[in-house]
């Protein structure tokens, strides 16, 4: 469907919890550089209450008003929905994604995609063979800011050869305050602090030491190895420190905490080549709004970015043009790079001792 000569896609929400109301608060946003018009059509919730609760919450405007289920089964088997988008757990993903695929749903399903790379792979083969477009909702790669850093870096070469990134994102979650139902305490629901918020580091690194994929869809030719280290808690990895480590030398050196008092400096991440850095400040927190690049013997510049509302219009709009272009995976982050991720993600958590049941 399209208007204004623009996309239009019809949204349908699976889950009511905190990214969702951070997805569809961005999607209803008024922007005047909209790549692609929204439509919030349904919301699916596993109690009817619970989606009549969140629309009075965060869509109590929205005109027409999105419809409610009280189930998700209910949100796949609408045909008014053109893209599912999943805000449950990590555990949830896998058979969330394969109900949705199943009815021939596209999908944007939340990081981390799936709980291992077993379980995405197998979603990426149900999409494959049904002919859906599905992505991993990697928000951060769609930023401007981003896209910005990453010509910067790896087409002018602004910083010389890229040789390392350092990048922390921490966090303390308030674990002690949770119960053992939460997402972030219970293993059994993909409970981790690299798959919740080290995925940003370790995303980071990689636009540091990698060049974009570029909008082509090939085969990933970089094989990193990983060194890591984790600090349980109840099983639960409150803390992850990985070294990223290529074959030419490049390195990241990258973190996460979110454990009960990790008082750490706010989160960061700095690129340095061999002629500069560029430093990121709440780079790993995946949403800074501006970056300094500083060359040897030039001033240091400061890139500032707009960024009404948090910014996932910016992966929304990306989905709406894929689908709209007839494709089903997308160039900014295609189905190779998140298992590649999933991968190094499993052998993270293989060395750091981080197991869920479902392994
Ligand atoms: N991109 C980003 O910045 C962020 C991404 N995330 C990602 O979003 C996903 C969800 O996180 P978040 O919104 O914080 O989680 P919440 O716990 O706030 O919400 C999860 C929702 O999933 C549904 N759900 C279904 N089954 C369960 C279950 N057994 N236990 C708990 N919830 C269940 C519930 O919705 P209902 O009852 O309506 O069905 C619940 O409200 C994760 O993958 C996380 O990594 C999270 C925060 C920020
Ligand atoms: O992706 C995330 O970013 C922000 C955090 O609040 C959240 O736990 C995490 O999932």
């Amino acid at each position: 469907m399209t208007s204004n000569g623009k996309p239009t896609v019809r949204w349908g929400i699976v889950a009511t919890g905190l990214i969702s109301s951070w997805f569809v608060a961005d999607l209803i946003l008024e922007r005047k550089d909209a790549a692609a018009n929204h439509i919030i059509q349904v919301i699916g919730s596993s109690s009817l209450q619970k989606g009549k609760g969140f629309i009075a919450q965060h869509l109590p405007n929205a005109s027409p008003a999105p419809t409610v289920y009280g189930s998700y089964e209910q949100v796949y088997s609408d045909p008014n929905v053109d893209v599912v988008y999943i805000g449950t757990p990590h555990a949830f993903h896998k058979k969330n994604c394969l109900d949705a695929i199943s009815h021939g749903k596209n999908i944007l399903c939340e990081k981390t995609f799936t709980l291992n790379a077993t379980e995405a792979k197998e979603v990426l083969d149900a999409a494959q063979a049904k002919g859906v477009f599905v992505m991993e909702a990697m928000w951060t790669r769609f930023f401007p800011l981003v896209k910005s850093i990453q010509k910067l870096v790896h087409e002018d070469k602004a910083i010389g050869r890229v040789h390392r990134v350092i990048c922390d994102f921490a966090m303390d979650q308030h674990l002690e305050s949770k119960g053992p139902n939460s997402r972030l305490k219970n293993l059994s629901l993909g409970a981790s602090s690299l798959l919740d918020i080290g995925i940003y580091s370790l995303t980071w690194g990689i636009i540091g030491l990698e060049p974009p994929l570029g909008g082509s869809i090939k085969e990933l030719t970089e094989k990193p190895t990983i060194l890591a280290m984790s600090t349980l808690s109840d099983g639960v990895d409150i803390a992850t420190s990985m070294i990223l480590r290529y074959q030419d030398g490049r390195q990241g050196i990258l973190s996460s905490h979110s454990g009960t008092g990790m008082k750490t400096p706010p989160s960061f991440c700095r690129i340095e080549g061999s002629e500069g850095t560029i430093v990121v400040d709440g780079g790993a927190a995946s949403v800074p709004n501006s970056f300094v690049l500083k060359n040897n013997g030039q001033e240091e510049k400061k890139f500032e970015f707009e960024r009404p509302g948090r910014g996932f219009y910016w992966e929304a709009d990306a989905v709406a043009l894929e689908i709209a272009a007839g494709r089903k995976e997308s160039g900014t982050m295609p189905w190779a790079e998140t298992l590649r991720v999933m991968q190094l993600l499993d052998e993270t958590r293989r060395q750091g001792g981080v197991i869920f049941p479902q392994d």
